[in-house]
């Protein structure tokens, strides 16, 4: 699965990447362009997701042109008490490298798995043996079919790599559909990566105070509704539920089918619809700690609006640093 040259998956975003039908095989990805030309934009779209069925025949095929690089980006709450790089060495899709969320971070962060900087991201995916040529698709272990994968797709982005999939549904999925499973280990050759980071992607806690009086995005919380209530617990300690003040909450989960695939843009535009979310204007998404939210920029994404960009300090750190009257909630709130 070794990523390989010149006309690789690089070469293939550049022309658009594979035919669709070679991408999605059944589930239609096409999606409401909003206003933007459609054959550009589904050119765009054709990364968001593959199914089970595909890559299983583009890892069966080996073709070099597909410069293919597999990543488990498993990742669970301390509460879920799972250990995802143990359970990547028990059982993994062949080929695949593990991608360490917290390890793959600002270290220096007093918050979680925070963004690296562009130079320690391009280090950390070179020596997984991820290039600029690769065609990555991320997949994680969860029970819910996507959980973590979608932050390490949004993070691929925000670094200025557009060949990033996700494997819909899942291993979760992968498994059911009765595909093959490694283990132990993932052997690599490191490669070099380039990394820039597109700042439109990412928002500060100054850019959400800022947009509490601006009102210059709508700004969508992944969390589940009691935490977003304030009904319910966080899962860290020290750290009240509630929501930001003007923030409307869509959990992750909303964006998937029961089986854990992806719902379809049409579905996902009615979600938007239904929370009254504008897709034309600006989007910001939230959660705990910037991971779930990457399912609202996907769900975004996948309706043809590829801009949504990610409050990286979430929940714990506006509950860290905002004035209690900037958390709103049904429960204790905040009180010093
Ligand atoms: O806490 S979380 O929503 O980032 S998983």
């Amino acid at each position: 699965m070794a990523a390989a040259g010149g006309s690789g998956p690089g070469g293939a975003a550049r022309r658009g990447g594979p035919p669709r039908s070679q991408v999605d095989s059944g589930r239609p990805r096409e999606s409401g362009n909003l206003g933007q030309d459609s054959g550009a934009m589904s050119q765009l779209l054709y990364r968001a997701l593959v199914s089970a069925k595909w890559l299983s025949e583009a890892i069966k095929s080996q073709q070099p042109s597909l410069a293919l690089r597999i990543v488990d980006a498993s990742w669970y709450l301390p509460k879920m008490k799972r250990d995802p790089k143990r359970e990547f060495e028990e059982r993994h899709i062949p080929g695949a490298v593990f991608f360490d969320i917290d390890q793959c971070s600002d270290r220096t962060s007093p918050y979680d798995h925070m963004l690296p900087r562009a130079d320690d991201f391009a280090e950390y995916v070179g020596k997984l043996g991820v290039g600029n040529d690769s065609h990555v698709v991320v997949y994680d272990g969860s029970d819910q079919g996507l959980f973590s994968a979608p932050r390490v797709w949004w993070m691929f982005r925000a670094f200025g790599h557009e060949a990033v999939s996700l494997l819909d549904g899942g291993l979760k999925n992968w498994q059911q559909e009765g595909n093959a499973l490694s283990s132990g280990k993932s052997q690599v050759a490191p490669t070099e990566f380039h990394a820039s980071l597109d700042k439109s992607l990412v928002k500060t806690y100054e850019d959400v105070l800022d947009n509490l009086d601006s009102h210059r995005f709508q700004l969508v919380d992944a969390r589940a509704a009691g935490r977003f209530q304030g009904v319910e617990p966080e899962p860290r300690d020290g750290i009240e539920p509630g929501h930001v003040p003007g923030s409307t909450n869509i959990p992750f989960t909303d964006f998937l089918t029961e089986s854990g695939l992806e719902k379809t843009p049409e579905q996902i535009r009615s979600l938007f619809q239904e929370k009254k979310v504008d897709l034309l204007k600006p989007v910001v998404a939230t959660c705990g700690s910037g991971v779930t939210a990457c399912h609202v920029a996907l769900g975004a994404f996948l309706c043809g609006k590829p801009d949504v960009a990610v409050y990286d300090g979430a929940w714990v750190e506006w509950y860290m640093r905002a004035q209690p009257e900037n958390i709103i909630s049904e429960g204790k709130g905040k009180t010093v």
